[in-house]
């Protein structure tokens, strides 16, 4: 059994080590130092060319409330074993930091700092799992959402995802990620209700059976609902399914507003376009064909190779799941440190693998795009004190392969963080989520062609400045001269 606490908090939903190196930092007066962190992801999920950023307005509300409540303190006193001078630390720690964002619906790739931690080292510590815990499902979620919405070009997409997801939280957040990915409704109406998304449905083969026979359960439908999708694959889908459907239609005419059927089982392609045959000879070509069952992108492409007549889209377990791929890898890292002088000193992680290696310094993300053409031809990550905009030309290089370079010129540096949180206070008020989606279709409008097909995309270009990658190229020196001095220290070789 749970046990409830009517003050229950989300400052304990971490991982335990983050609350062991706060008591570290404490104790040993370190606590308070300035830090910068950033929150990104190394690979695109999916395979995808780009991802869909989302998770900031549950991030700021995370933020805001920030706080361990009684019974937080209690369980970590009594039960975890805190010292009680720790205890009362904890009891009036508050997130005091600033935040810089970017916001829902953005174009995102790999390797670019997504959301920047400027705070107190206990506080951008603690708060690092939930932070990673927010954007990695809604991201991921938001992504795969723009991915199936790709493929189904103009026609709508309907969630229907709530019954397969992973607990209640999923199904509620991921839905909301899947509207700014490009989904057109949900059918959880809870999430319709809490942010205010537009909610659908048809009918489950239970309504059918119940009153064993297509025509009759259709006709009951229609009885109470004006807006009418009947699902027509409970017995059989040509020979009872449809004809009821039509008939029930031709009966109520102007009573009721038939908006189509829902094929869920069978040979998509084959029952569809049957259907939409046996719809248009009964006088209904405005009827639209619904279609369902463990569907995504690749079975979309698919049925549409196939020229299966669908006009509307309804997928659940592929998009709440993130079937393919159930993770986003996105990690929070250290990037800067005030040390005892009260100076920044930019801090770096070592990684045999170079694509790991992080990158130091409070940096600053810029999309650049071409002023001639509207298109992106890059992202630009700076040093906090840079602003390439002044600049006539700039050169993109890779930050591995650094012999991958060009020049731009003409064009516009759009600052891709947003500041959201100041001294701990949020200041930025999240859109409506429509707005969010209208904001992540626009974006996608930037990006050519080759970076969104589905299959083997170009990689999009994340370059470093020249400062920031001189930067990180001395941090790396000098991390390696430290470790040798270490190693000699010790006897190593
Ligand atoms: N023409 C088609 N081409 C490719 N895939 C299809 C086609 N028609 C249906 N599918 C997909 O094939 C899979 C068929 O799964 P399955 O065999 O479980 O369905 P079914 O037996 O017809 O229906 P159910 O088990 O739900 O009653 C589904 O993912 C469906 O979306
Ligand atoms: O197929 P999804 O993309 O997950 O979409 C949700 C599914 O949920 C319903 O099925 P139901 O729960 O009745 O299960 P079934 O169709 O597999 O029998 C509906 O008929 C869809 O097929
Ligand atoms: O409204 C529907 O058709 C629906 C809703 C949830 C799951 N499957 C279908």
């Amino acid at each position: 059994m749970t046990k409830v606490y009517p003050d229950d908090s989300l400052a304990l939903h971490t991982d335990l080590y983050q609350i062991n190196m706060a008591e570290s930092y404490w104790a040993d007066g370190i606590h308070n130092r300035k830090s910068v962190f950033e929150l990104y992801f190394r690979k695109l999920p999916f395979g995808n060319g780009y991802a869909v950023f989302a998770g900031l307005e549950r991030m700021l509300e995370y933020l805001r409330d920030f706080k361990f409540s009684d019974s937080d303190i209690a369980y970590l006193r009594d039960e975890v074993g805190y010292k009680e001078d720790f205890i009362a630390y904890l009891k009036d720690l508050r997130f005091t930091g600033d935040v810089y964002s970017m916001i829902e619906g953005e174009t995102v790739f790999g390797n670019e700092p997504i959301v920047r931690i400027e705070a107190p080292l206990v506080e951008a510590q603690l708060v690092e799992t939930a932070l990673l815990n927010i954007v990695n499902y809604q991201t991921l979620i938001a992504t795969k959402a723009s991915r199936i919405k790709h493929v189904a070009e103009n026609e709508s997409v309907m969630e229907f995802g709530t019954r397969r997801a992973q607990e209640m939280d999923a199904a509620i957040w991921g839905t909301r990620a899947a509207i700014i990915g490009g989904f057109a409704s949900t059918s959880n109406v809870r999430a319709g209700k809490l942010f205010n998304l537009p909610i659908s449905g048809t009918h489950a083969h239970s309504l059918v059976q119940a009153y064993h026979s297509d025509y009759e359960a259709f006709h009951a439908y229609a009885r109470r609902h004006k807006d009418c999708v009947f699902l027509v694959d409970t017995f059989d889908t040509l020979k009872s399914g449809v004809p009821s459907a039509i008939q029930v239609a031709k009966e109520l005419g102007d009573k009721i507003n038939f908006v189509g059927i829902r094929l869920d089982s069978g040979d998509i392609a084959f029952l569809s376009k049957a259907a939409r045959k046996m719809l248009d000879d009964a006088g209904f070509p405005d009827a639209k064909i619904v279609v369902s069952n463990d569907l995504d992108e690749y079975t979309m492409l698919n049925l549409k190779a196939q020229d299966a007549r669908v006009d509307m889209w309804g997928i659940g377990t592929k998009i709440i799941t993130a079937y393919d791929q159930p993770a986003l890898g996105a990690v929070y890292k250290i990037v800067s440190i005030e040390d005892v002088e009260g100076d920044m000193v930019d801090t770096i992680k070592i990684s045999a693998n170079a694509e790991k290696v992080t990158t130091p310094g409070r940096k600053k993300l810029y999309r650049i795009i071409d002023r001639e053409n509207g298109k992106a031809e890059g992202d630009y990550i700076t040093m906090y004190d840079e602003d390439p905009q002044s600049e006539e030309k700039i050169k993109m290089f890779h930050p591995v392969h650094t012999f991958i370079s060009k020049f731009v010129t003409n064009f516009e540096a759009k600052n891709l963080h947003e500041k959201v949180v100041e001294n701990g206070q949020v200041i930025y008020t999240s859109p409506a989520v429509s707005e969010m989606a209208q904001y992540a279709k626009d974006n996608l409008a930037l990006l050519w062609d080759e970076y969104k097909r589905s299959l083997n995309p170009e990689e999009y270009p994340v370059d470093l400045s020249q400062k920031c990658w001189n930067n990180k190229m001395r941090n790396i020196a000098e991390v390696q001269e430290m470790v040798a001095k270490v190693s000699e220290g010790l006897g190593g070789k």
